[in-house]
């Protein structure tokens, strides 16, 4: 296990590492000091230290995952499905992917991700893990729904299928236990959802579906001592150190690339941790997951960014920002060394790393949409057009034209936009001109895809194809409404230096699917999600430029194409 560290001005590294040191921060976590983050974080502290020791309490854990696997394939269940959001399904897919493991991930309320789940040749071997840690998330429940009444056309009793993760006490819970689902699994309440891949919700979906979850937690196990010293050389100290350093020089986006295979899905999580933990009250790191070492915006990341490897720092390479970092460990010591590191660096730059105030914010108004919608349709039964809500009446009526259509694309503009809009050509690449961030200028580019990630996957190509033609600088790519559990925190509550290009589809009624027992469609519910958020950044006065396709595929491939700035012919080359 080692962390390495490259800073341009290294006396500033040294003096953040030394205080650290000084201030006895690494011993005083593992010790459970909840005063680390001011009285503020105190009491929410008192219930969010679980973690630094979860691995000491997994062992039993994992014995009860192992026999729940050899009970369930001996009845022909092979097939693990996930319904899980942020913290309560990233950890998994990373564990599985990185042992090899299948393990089919719903974190989507796109109606084509769910159907891919519940529509599968498959379903009938599957078992769904239904983990989250409040009971309540809507994506979670929903889709847990859906499959449950998927199998109840396949004559399958769901509850036999049906594996809770949640903390004690939740709806959830009591829902579980009281249908009698197949098993529940009662997690630590005093873990948050993004430091919790060490317990039930990382190792449960993970455990079944193959991966071996037993070395993941004697991985962190193996550092857990050596990142309780305050000394030089601890991974999380020099992490936290270079990174809050960092942040006081306003390098404040971190690039990221795994140079490890075995650690190549590491990076979402990442995000997520970092990004949720650190991005409020103005502050924050952003880590934005890169494709590889040689992707836009790490090879060339520009001033305000540093760049940091998972595995071996590769080459000779030497950033602009000339903050380079590594961290080369197995899988489950990277789970430990990163949250010490997240939780340190939270306690440097003066936020509380449990908490996620903004992320409220866009639920909230999603509701609102939702019920608006919801009511507006049952109110007008005669509403033709396509179920994401965009042909009723009430939403058109309020909808404001399109300050672009071209082909497939609408595209609508935030009023904080409009201005600059103007100043550009206007065909769609001219448009995304206009909201690319210039190098060096800290500022970046979040592409926020409430598209699927099964159906839409090339989607992904947006944020490396941006980055190229911004010349390095920063653009992330989340799909929605997953990174509204990761990043979303951090474009509302952290820096104001983000500009966001929204891209929905429409959805027919073909297509979309109910969410049984909800009175709305999943189609319904992922454009509430999107239009809540747009809308909450708007409100903050963010710079957000909204793209609609008419038409999913062709849609895609016209976006894609004038991204880069090229005809749909080339990029598909
Ligand atoms: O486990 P839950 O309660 O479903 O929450 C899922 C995710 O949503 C968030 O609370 C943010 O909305 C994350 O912090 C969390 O990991």
């Amino acid at each position: 296990m080692s962390a390495t560290v490259g800073f341009p001005a290294p006396e500033e590294h040294r003096a953040e590492r030394g205080r650290m040191i000084a201030e006895k921060l690494a011993s005083r976590l593992a010790a459970r000091d909840t005063g680390l983050w001011g009285p503020g974080a105190a009491r929410t502290a008192e219930h969010r230290l679980g973690w630094t020791d979860l691995h000491t309490r997994s062992a039993g854990l994992v014995e009860q995952i192992d026999s729940l696997r050899e009970e369930l394939a001996a009845e022909g269940v092979d097939r693990i499905v996930l319904a899980g959001m942020g913290g309560s399904s990233l950890g998994a897919e990373v564990i599985a992917a990185s042992h090899g493991a299948e393990l089919a991930v719903l974190d989507s309320t796109d109606p084509l991700s769910v159907r891919a789940v519940v529509e599968s040749a498959d379903l009938a071997r599957t078992a769904l893990v239904v983990g989250t840690k409040s009971g309540t998330t809507i994506e979670t429940v929903s889709a847990a729904s859906a499959y449950a009444q998927a199998l109840r056309g396949l004559d399958i009793e769901p509850t036999e299928r049906l594996i809770a993760v949640t903390d004690p006490g939740t709806t959830l819970a009591e829902q579980a236990l009281e249908e009698g689902w197949r098993r529940v699994f009662l997690a630590d309440p005093d873990v948050g959802g993004r430091f919790s891949v060490l317990g039930a919700f990382g190792l449960v979906p993970a455990g079944l579906a193959g991966a071996d979850v037993a070395q993941v937690v004697a991985e962190a196990a193996a550092v857990a001592e050596a990142l309780a010293e305050d000394r030089e050389g601890n991974p999380a100290v020099e992490l936290a150190s270079a990174l809050s350093a960092a942040h006081a020089r306003s390098i404040r986006i971190l690039a990221v690339a795994a140079t490890d295979p075995a650690l190549e899905a590491l990076p979402a999580w990442l995000e997520q941790l970092v990004a949720e933990s650190t991005g409020k009250d103005g502050a924050g790191v952003l880590p934005i997951a890169c494709e590889s070492v040689h992707a836009a915006g790490f090879a060339d990341a520009d001033a305000g960014t540093g760049i940091c490897f998972l595995g071996e720092a590769l080459g000779e390479h030497q950033p602009v920002s000339g903050v380079a970092v590594s961290c080369e460990a197995p899988l489950g010591a990277q789970f430990l060394i990163w949250e010490t590191a997240t939780a340190l660096l939270g306690a440097a730059i003066g936020v509380d790393p449990f908490d996620q105030p903004d992320v409220e914010a866009a639920k909230a108004r999603a509701r609102e949409i939702l019920a608006r919608r919801t009511q507006a349709a049952a109110g007008s039964p005669e509403t033709g057009g396509d179920a994401d809500g965009g042909a009723a009446p009430a939403e058109a009526a309020q909808e404001p034209a399109p300050f672009l259509v071209e082909g497939e694309v609408e595209v609508y503009a935030s009023v904080h936009l409009i201005d600059d809009l103007e100043l550009h050509e206007r065909t769609l690449s001219g448009l995304l001109g206009a909201i690319l961030p210039e190098r060096d200028d800290e500022r970046y580019l979040a592409v926020c895809a409430y598209l699927s990630s099964v159906h839409d996957a090339e989607a992904a190509r947006l944020r490396p194809v941006l980055a190229d033609r911004a010349d390095g600088a920063p653009v992330s790519f989340g799909w929605g409404p997953r990174y509204l559990h990761s990043t979303g925190q951090l474009h509302k509550g952290g820096p104001d230096t983000g500009s966001f290009l929204f891209v929905t589809a429409a959805i027919s009624a073909e297509d979309d699917l109910a969410v049984p027992g909800a009175g709305f469609g999943f189609g319904s519910l992922i454009s509430s999600q999107a239009a809540a958020d747009a809308d909450v950044l708007e409100g903050l006065g963010r710079r957000v430029l909204r793209v609609r396709l008419r038409e999913r595929d062709e849609g895609l491939q016209q976006l894609l194409a004038a991204a880069a700035g090229t005809s749909p012919e080339r990029v598909g080359e």
